[in-house]
């Protein structure tokens, strides 16, 4: 059986009155990004804290290779690493006064800190910096030492909530790479509402819409998984929808409206080839034919409608 790095079961909190996430299930058995995608208020943040043990969940259960975040918090946290929304970072002092402070908490041997600090830093890039203020660091310098501090103790498991979150062009593309990087060695979870942000950077998604998962699949999956990819047509002499539904290699055919059609092929290649034929033939006077990957951005509001509807 594959080795559980991580399982969420029936996870469901409530603040006061209001359930934030109800019924939360899913389990990771492999390496690789996995994005917690969805909006503001979605419940991401919730999510993530329980399973990081720093808030205690209303229903449901966290383990974390086997280890139950309930029962065993201490042993369970000692595979996780964790970057919260606001990084824990202490101004006052140095870059490696606060990896110390860190390696401290986690009960990293003495006498092996300061090459954890060492190999840390040089992972992060921050080895220039060793002796800067934390509070003289741009926000992409601090955010590489949020992702420092939690990967010190050089934990299985990595959870970033929103990790680029208020950096600049520059600094999103070298923290993405910095993730990318560290997920070499082990898996990491990072939360988003922003759809490139899962594009760029992850290898599976799950989506979250008003604390429910609503999404679990790869990113081509869930690129695919509203609309399959499709043939866009549009004919300046628009023929009835049926005589496209005849050529060979369509599927079905819908109107758009107007000059435009929607075409589902068995064989794209026959299909277009067809369309094309047929459209010079009997003079449809083709003005337009591209094939059509529902964007993650239409998938992302359907998927939002679709649990809103639920
Ligand atoms: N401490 C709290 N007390 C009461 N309600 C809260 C608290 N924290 C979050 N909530 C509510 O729980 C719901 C989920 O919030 P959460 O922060 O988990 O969402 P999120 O997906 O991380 O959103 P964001 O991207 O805005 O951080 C929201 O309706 C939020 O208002």
């Amino acid at each position: 059986m594959e080795e559980s790095i991580v399982k969420v079961k029936h996870l469901s909190h409530r603040y006061s009155v209001q359930w934030a996430i109800r019924d939360i299930n899913f389990e990771i058995t492999e390496n690789g990004i996995y994005g917690l995608l969805g909006s503001n208020g979605a419940g991401k943040s919730t999510t993530m804290n329980i399973m990081c043990g720093v808030l205690k969940q209303t229903e449901g259960e966290v383990f974390i290779k086997g280890v139950s975040m309930r029962e065993n918090p201490v042993e369970a946290k000692r595979y996780i690493g964790f970057l919260p929304q606001k990084p824990p970072l202490y101004n006052d002092l140095t870059v490696e006064e606060f990896l110390a402070f860190t390696a401290n908490i986690r009960r990293i041997p003495t006498g092996e800190v300061a090459e954890a600090i060492k190999v840390v830093m040089g992972r992060c890039g921050l080895s220039h910096f060793r002796k800067r203020l934390v509070r003289n660091l741009s926000g992409g310098y601090q955010q590489r030492l949020g992702i420092a501090q939690a990967i010190i103790h050089n934990p299985a498991f990595v959870v970033l909530d929103e990790p680029t979150n208020g950096l600049d062009p520059n600094q999103i593309v070298e923290i993405r790479h910095l993730i990318k990087e560290i997920a070499e060695e082990r898996t990491v979870i990072l939360s988003t509402h922003i759809l490139s942000e899962v594009q760029a950077t992850c290898d599976y998604i799950r989506m979250i819409e008003e604390g429910q998962v609503v999404f679990a699949g790869t990113v081509e999956e869930f690129d695919n998984y509203i609309v399959p990819n499709t043939i866009f047509v549009s004919l300046a002499s628009a023929p009835p929808v049926d005589e496209l539904k005849m050529l060979s290699g369509v599927e079905d055919a819908v109107s758009m409206g107007g000059m435009d059609y929607r075409v589902n092929f068995s064989d794209s290649r026959e299909a277009i080839t067809q369309i094309v034929e047929a459209s010079v033939t009997r003079n449809w006077q083709l003005l337009e034919i591209r094939m059509e990957k529902s964007s993650m951005d239409s998938v992302f509001a359907e998927l939002s409608a679709k649990s809103k509807n639920r």
